[in-house]
């Protein structure tokens, strides 16, 4: 078989050198990620020219895929198993593309999601057909249960050339940096950001907690800064700074490697025995605005989650360490959190959630097209982040500008996530508005240097059906009533995945009005 990747529509991507299409048995099958976008304009591709080439694309990308005809549209449905609890937190994505059953075979497979839900994306049929297909062709699925995905039975329209894009970029297995390495000199355009990014040129300091000071000064200034910002610094934080280099550089040379060395780790599924997912992942915004865009990939690849078993062994050793480092600061900031708002560490309980998410943003050679994360604000309790010296970390003003913030040698940032939460109470919403999440986004800076930063995610330990979480009570007075309902983790997400991850927030749903 010949390279996978035809140069057939503004969507393709160009050949990868040393690439080899997977073999089969030996990796997991290909897979896409599923955004929410609308149809865009057809006129990229001739009709005609589309239904030509879409067979040929779909047999020179997968060894089971059969011809199809009329590659007309793509279908989503969502199929959620009753009862059940998250049992991972990561994204499910599942990919199918069509094939022979009704123009719907399944190629990909259901991953199971952070709400065991399984989105099956499906090219040549419509929703009814995906969801008989989807509830025919998996096990893990209760039929019964199948229901078209909120969002995309309304907008399923795809566009094919779009999602066929990304399906062929999934199939390189090369990622971003792939296609920085086979020469790109502009930017494809599935990551193209609709509207280019603006950087203010105003200055922006971060704040800075240095965390040798005394304790109760140093939650005098965790709280102020949480509650002005819900982002701030930290230095002299006990994590030695050859730990925090070391473990950058490993996802430096983990992502620098040869192709044929990373690309078997390369998937946009959660897997179960593997633990990592090294890919690139758009996070979509089901509420972009009109005219409607094609999905917009991140111009990053990223590890996300490793855990002991996935992680790749030439990292492995590093990043464990950083990690185990990385939660005592945790703890130590989680406490501070809480002191902040007044409330006793001993109701703390048990961070248990942590979850690393390790970015490598290659350099771009249009670094104003794209973006690197889009803007949002992170789901959790709080994040703690390290970043290299590129930079290209940006904050949300108040005002709505976007502004800097500069990588500080040593630092490591902590941003306060949309949901701090405390055994059955609660963040943003346990704190009752004392705290706030701040949105942030990541832009490209340089054509020349790759960017590396390491986010590591404190999430609610009990995220099932009945673990709710709402203001606490000590911080809910005549004066200060409750801001927002009790909801649940997976609420939450739910939410997330339907409004978007950026302000408004989703979590506005939850508010309360006040009189
Ligand atoms: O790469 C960064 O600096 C930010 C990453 C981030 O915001 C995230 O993973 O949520
Ligand atoms: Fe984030």
């Amino acid at each position: 078989m010949g390279n996978p990747i035809r140069l057939w529509s503004p969507y393709a991507f160009p050949p990868v050198a040393g690439l080899a299409p997977p073999v089969a048995g030996s990796s997991p099958p290909p897979s896409t990620s599923g955004p929410i976008c609308k149809r865009h304009s057809p006129a990229a591709l001739p009709p005609g020219l589309f239904v030509f080439l879409a067979p040929l694309l779909v047999q020179s990308i997968h060894p089971l895929a059969l011809p199809i005809h009329g590659l007309a549209r793509l279908s989503a449905v969502e199929l959620k198993r009753p009862g059940d609890e998250p049992s991972c937190h990561r994204g499910g994505v599942a990919a199918l593309a069509s094939g022979e059953r009704d123009k719907s075979r399944f190629l990909g497979t259901a991953g199971a999601g952070e709400r065991d839900e399984f989105r099956f994306i499906c090219m040549g049929g419509e929703r009814d057909n995906a969801a008989r297909m989807a509830s025919e062709d998996t096990a893990h699925a209760d039929v019964r249960n199948v229901r078209p995905q909120k969002r995309m039975a309304a907008a399923v329209d795809f566009d094919d050339e779009a999602a066929m894009a990304m399906f062929n970029f999934h199939e390189t297995r090369a990622g971003v940096r792939g296609l920085v390495e086979s020469g790109v000199t502009t930017v494809p355009p599935l990551f193209v950001a609709p509207t280019p990014p603006v950087t203010s040129p105003r200055r922006f300091s971060l704040p800075s907690v240095d965390l040798s000071l005394p304790r109760a000064r140093a939650a005098v200034l965790v709280r102020a800064f949480a509650r002005s910002y819900g982002i701030f610094q930290v230095t002299s934080h006990g994590v030695p700074p050859g730990a925090v280099a070391s473990a950058l550089s490993a996802i430096r040379a983990f992502n620098e490697q040869p192709f044929a060395a990373r690309s078997r780790f390369y998937t946009t599924e959660a897997h179960a025995s593997r633990a990592v997912t090294y890919a690139t992942v758009p996070i979509p915004r089901p509420t972009d605005a009109e005219p409607a865009t094609a999905p917009l990939m991140c111009w990053r690849d990223s590890l996300l989650d490793p855990d002991v078993r996935g992680i790749p062994t030439m990292c492995r050793d590093t990043l464990l360490e950083y990690r185990y480092m990385l939660t005592s600061l945790g703890w130590k900031v989680a406490d501070l959190l809480l002191e902040g708002i007044g409330v006793g560490a001993e109701r703390l309980g048990e961070l248990g959630g942590c979850l690393m998410q390790c970015h490598y943003h290659p350099p771009c050679p249009e670094p104003e097209l794209v973006m690197g994360s889009r803007e949002h604000t992170d789901a959790g309790l709080f994040t703690v982040l390290a970043q290299d010296g590129v930079g290209g970390l940006q904050v949300r003003l108040d005002d709505g500008d976007w502004v800097d913030v500069a990588p500080v040698p040593g630092a490591l940032l902590v941003n306060v996530g949309d949901l701090l939460k405390h055994d059955h109470n609660d963040l943003q919403v346990v704190s009752n508005d004392e705290y706030k999440s701040m949105e942030h986004r990541v832009v490209s800076k340089s054509t020349q240097e790759a960017r590396v930063s390491i986010a590591l995610f404190f999430n609610p330990v009990k995220h099932g059906k009945s673990d709710f979480f709402g203001p606490l009570p000590e911080l809910v007075t005549a004066e200060k009533p409750a801001r927002y309902r009790s909801l649940t983790w997976i609420q939450m997400l739910d939410n997330r995945s339907d409004l978007g991850h950026a302000k408004p927030s989703s979590l506005d749903h939850f508010r309360i009005p006040l009189n």
